[in-house]
């Protein structure tokens, strides 16, 4: 709760998804806490409309342009700026906010999320793909510009919270939770002819739709392991997937003496979010809280990677390195766009990725342009392998 200091100023980008509304959510119940600078959404312009009534930020951003008069229209009269279009977009996370929501999802964050760590801003990261297409460059700026990365994906928000940093060469393995989504005990004939309703309807976790058939793939869990070898420089054998169906266990560090640390907590984003948010203090959330004994069980199982090639194909993308990681992550957000849109089957996705990471020569990505090249490059393969899937 707020104290008597000068309110913390803050930016969020992608306020209108489901990690950007638990964010508004916690922002909203503190208010005297938080001056909100900026708020960035895409296409839901109503949402966008009412949380900037409801938070007053100085900067109200459409990611779409043609939504541009629909938002300046509807914030008439407010005093607040508006702006639309990509450019806002970055210009938004360049404005001065203390710290700053990255909620934007797929690579559609790394710009704005690596502008806001070019002038050295506090990051509460959601946007894993930022790390998966672009780990090295964000890294290497973020060390650069002073700027703070804090975890917000739940699984490395846990680690984050039982990782010691001052002996990290005395963790021996990381170990991160997977629920095996809605499919964990389907063969794959089954998941041959799944809808998208059933691809994004989450066992515990409420979220949008990309990381939902993600997480019905498991490559949610490979994005997670890209993800965690650059939060916390561990090699990628150095990083194990427990399949977990509860969800309670957000994730655990195995150190060399035999201990084993983890964090837990109900399924509710706005813990992990409460906790980058109030970083380095903990603040207060209306999450359920977690009763074990309602629990009764935690179980675990190793993943099948037969049935969910997309373990191995990560683990791959991630030895061979160069841009193999932006072209998995490019591929990968073509082919479930084209699943949920009903184009090609489950089973494609990972087939596509599989055939564009097979297919495309690159070279190692030393800038933000190689890396947009190598995306576009990559989207442009993917989008004609789902043509002859469809
Ligand atoms: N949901 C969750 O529980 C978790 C999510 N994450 C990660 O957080 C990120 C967001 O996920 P989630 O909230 O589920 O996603 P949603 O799809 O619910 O929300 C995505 C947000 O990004 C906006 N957006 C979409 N495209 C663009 C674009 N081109 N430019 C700018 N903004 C855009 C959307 O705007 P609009 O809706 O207005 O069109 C919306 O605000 C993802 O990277 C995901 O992997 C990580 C852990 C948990
Ligand atoms: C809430 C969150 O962090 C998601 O990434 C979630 O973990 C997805 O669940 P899976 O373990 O099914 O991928
Ligand atoms: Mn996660």
């Amino acid at each position: 709760m707020s104290g008597a200091t000068d309110p913390r100023s803050v930016t969020v980008l992608g306020c209108t998804g489901s990690v950007g509304r638990s964010t508004v959510d916690l922002l909203l119940r503190d208010p005297g806490a938080y001056r909100v600078e900026a708020l960035v959404g895409n296409r839901n312009i109503a949402l966008l409309v009412e949380q900037a009534k409801a938070l007053s930020p100085r900067f109200v951003v459409t990611a779409d342009a043609s939504q541009y008069q629909v938002l300046a229209d509807a914030l008439a009269g407010t005093g607040i700026e508006v702006g639309a279009g990509r450019p806002a977009v970055i210009e938004a996370a360049q404005r001065p906010a203390d710290w700053v929501m990255s909620a934007i999802v797929g690579a559609a964050g790394l710009e704005p999320t690596l502008a806001a760590a070019r002038r050295g801003a506090v990051i509460g990261l959601a946007n894993k793909e930022t790390l998966v297409c672009a780990g090295d460059l964000m890294m290497r700026d973020v060390a650069r510009h002073g700027a703070t990365l804090l975890p917000v994906d739940s699984e490395h928000s846990a680690i984050f919270q039982v990782f010691d940093f001052a002996q990290a060469d005395r963790v021996e393995k990381i170990i991160l939770t997977a629920s095996g989504g809605p499919f964990r005990t389907w063969g794959q004939e089954a998941m041959r002819t799944v809808t998208p309703a059933q691809a994004v309807a989450h066992p515990n976790w409420s979220m949008g739709a990309k990381i939902s058939v993600d997480s019905a793939t498991m490559m949610n869990k490979g994005l997670e392991l890209i993800e965690a070898h650059h939060l916390f420089a561990m090699p990628e054998p150095k990083i194990d997937i427990l399949v977990h169906p509860q969800s309670v266990i957000h994730s655990l560090v195995a150190y060399i003496d035999g201990s084993v640390l983890a964090q837990l907590g109900a399924p509710d984003m706005r813990t992990p979010i409460a906790y980058a948010l109030g970083w380095p203090q903990r603040i207060s959330t209306p999450c359920k809280r977690l009763d074990l004994a309602e629990v009764a069980q935690l179980t675990f199982e190793q993943p099948d990677p037969e049935r969910f090639p997309a373990l191995r194909l990560v683990r791959e993308a991630l030895r061979s390195g160069g841009a193999a990681p932006t072209v998995l992550n490019a591929a990968n957000e073509v082919a479930v766009a084209r699943f949920l849109g009903g184009d090609i089957g489950f089973l494609d996705i990972i087939s596509v990725v599989e055939q564009v990471l097979s297919q495309l020569e690159t070279s190692v990505p030393g800038s933000l342009e190689d890396v947009l090249e190598a995306d576009a490059q990559a989207r442009r393969m993917a989008a004609a392998a789902c043509d002859a899937a469809a």
